[in-house]
């Protein structure tokens, strides 16, 4: 880590679901269990608070977990709940489609203030709305026609480019998967739709789990899943978790593979659990011969959350592929955009099979057996290509190991650092890689199961008092740990 954290702020520590313990339920689904941590790592209050959405203007749901809920609330809770809930059901919504598909084309209307496709008598209702025609391409293609909800705390709908999802399609077809998972992903799923319809390949199945329920309008039930990858919630509930066990037995040799891109602000652990969930589900499916195996998976998020992935997740190892996005001008692959993306994927697909196109300067590294970046050049010295960003990194024999290029070896520190790094803090030690601080080691890190901070960052005076005094609703961000702050302003750079 490159950055210094501030010693005296509090972390939030995720705690995983304990069995037999129901969480309350927010309109997200069960809600998940954060404990506060205090400097010395000693523990605090235990709270209830929203999977999904880091910032109270999208839920504002809160319950300290030793609370008494009285009959009232537990009631007000569930109407809002409910109220929350899509207007239609999935088959609702899959009939209304094959309504609307035989439609003549002046007849289809799409209504861009509302998100929904119109049925004939539902013009007069929005008459007041922009409503534009819609074509049969158009209407293969959702992700295009749905505007992307660029709430940063909460959807970051980032759209792969045609790049990315051409590559990521092409990886999975070539390596024999014909079904995929996709999490979060509506464009690879579109993509894979459309793909079929040209019938130059053998077609492949595909299942899309997302949160954002206007999907729903254009997939059948096999098809599409309202879905929170935070808590492995379905919002339509067993019907709609059978439809994901249906989807995971490998019946006549089809292999499937998941493919999640979350929310970059969202939390590794959670969606490491997700994942976990997933991953035993498939595997009780199957034959017994895989049984050890792990569901074949891909995970994109940015290089900086490797530590904490492959802490969760230790079977999977990180690609240099970049991969990018429509919406996400600065995050460009290579030279075009203004900078890299620092988007990768992590899969424990093995490393040398999946090919990174050499048109694009990717190279196999023999040594490491593994494709890598152009400028990723092998260090005979620690044996790997060690460049996480794309750029060329260089050895320091101080330090024994790689640093990036824009590092320089800090007598004082005994380290290598940015030029202009806090000096003299860290006494000759490398400090904690979950929170840069160089006081303590990752072991004790009060961060360590979180990379909210950035939005949980407290202090103490707010323990005790009511929900709207609560940590999680104080973003008093200071100085962040380098995930968490390069994750705020991706975030913040987009669009
Ligand atoms: C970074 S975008 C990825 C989109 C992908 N790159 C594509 O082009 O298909 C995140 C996706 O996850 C979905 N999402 C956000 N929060 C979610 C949650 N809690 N559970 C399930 N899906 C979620 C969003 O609706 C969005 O489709
Ligand atoms: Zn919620
Ligand atoms: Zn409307
Ligand atoms: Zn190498
Ligand atoms: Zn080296
Ligand atoms: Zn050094
Ligand atoms: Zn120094």
């Amino acid at each position: 880590m490159d950055m210094a954290e501030d010693n005296d702020s509090f972390g939030i520590c995720f705690i995983l679901p304990e069995g037999g313990k129901t969480a309350p339920c927010c309109p997200h689904g069960p809600t998940l269990l954060f404990e506060k941590v205090g400097k010395g790592g000693e523990t605090g209050r235990r709270f209830y608070a929203c999977s999904a959405c880091r910032d109270r203007k999208d839920c504002s749901f809160f319950q300290w977990e030793d609370d008494k809920v009285s009959e009232a609330r537990l009631l007000a809770r569930e109407t809002e709940n409910q109220s929350k809930r899509p207007v239609f059901s999935q088959q609702e919504y899959w009939t209304r489609f094959r309504k609307f598909a035989s439609l003549p084309l002046d007849e289809k209307k799409f209504c861009l203030n509302c998100q929904i496709l119109l049925l004939p008598g539902e013009h007069a209702a929005h008459s007041s709305h922009r409503c534009t025609a819609i074509t049969t391409a158009q209407l293969r293609k959702p992700s295009a026609l749905l505007c992307p909800l660029d709430n940063k705390k909460k959807n970051a709908q980032y759209l792969f480019t045609e790049r990315s999802s051409h590559f990521l399609l092409d990886t999975l077809a070539g390596q024999g998967y014909r079904k995929v998972l996709c999490v979060g992903t509506p464009r690879l799923q579109e993509l894979i739709k459309l793909r079929n319809l040209e019938q130059k390949h053998e077609p492949m199945k595909t299942l899309l789990l997302d949160i954002d329920f206007r999907y729903a309008q254009f997939y059948s039930q096999d098809e599409f899943c309202h879905y929170n990858m935070f808590n492995h919630h379905f919002f339509g509930g067993e019907a709609s978790s059978a439809v994901l066990q249906s989807f995971l037995r490998e019946c006549d040799g089809e292999k499937v593979v998941m493919v999640a891109d979350p929310p970059f602000g969202g939390l590794v652990k959670p969606l490491a659990n997700t994942f976990s969930l997933i991953s035993q589900t498939w595997r009780k499916l199957q034959s017994s011969d895989s049984s050890k195996a792990d569901m074949p998976m891909m995970w994109i998020f940015p290089y900086f959350f490797e530590p904490r992935i492959l802490e969760c997740l230790p079977s999977l190892s990180m690609l240099d592929y970049q991969v990018d996005y429509d919406n996400h001008p600065l995050y460009k692959h290579g030279k075009t955009g203004r900078k890299q993306s620092p988007v990768r994927l992590f899969t424990n697909i093995c490393p040398g099979d999946v090919v990174l196109p050499r048109e694009e300067g990717y190279r196999f590294c023999s040594v490491c057996r593994r494709y890598v970046s152009g400028l990723n050049k092998h260090c005979a010295k620690c044996n790997v290509c060690p460049s996480k960003d794309g750029r060329e990194w260089k050895h320091c024999s101080t330090c024994e190991k790689c640093v990036k290029p824009s590092w320089k070896h800090c007598q004082t520190c005994g380290r290598c650092a940015l030029p202009d790094h806090p000096c003299g803090q860290g006494q000759g030690k490398e400090g904690c890689f979950t929170c840069g601080s160089l006081k303590h080691k990752h072991k004790a890190c009060p961060l360590k199961d979180s990379h909210r901070m950035s939005s949980y960052r407290s202090n103490a005076k707010s323990r005790g008092k009511s929900p709207s005094h609560h940590p999680l609703y104080k973003p008093k961000a200071k100085k962040k740990s380098g995930a968490a702050r390069r994750a705020k302003k991706m975030a913040a750079q987009s669009m």
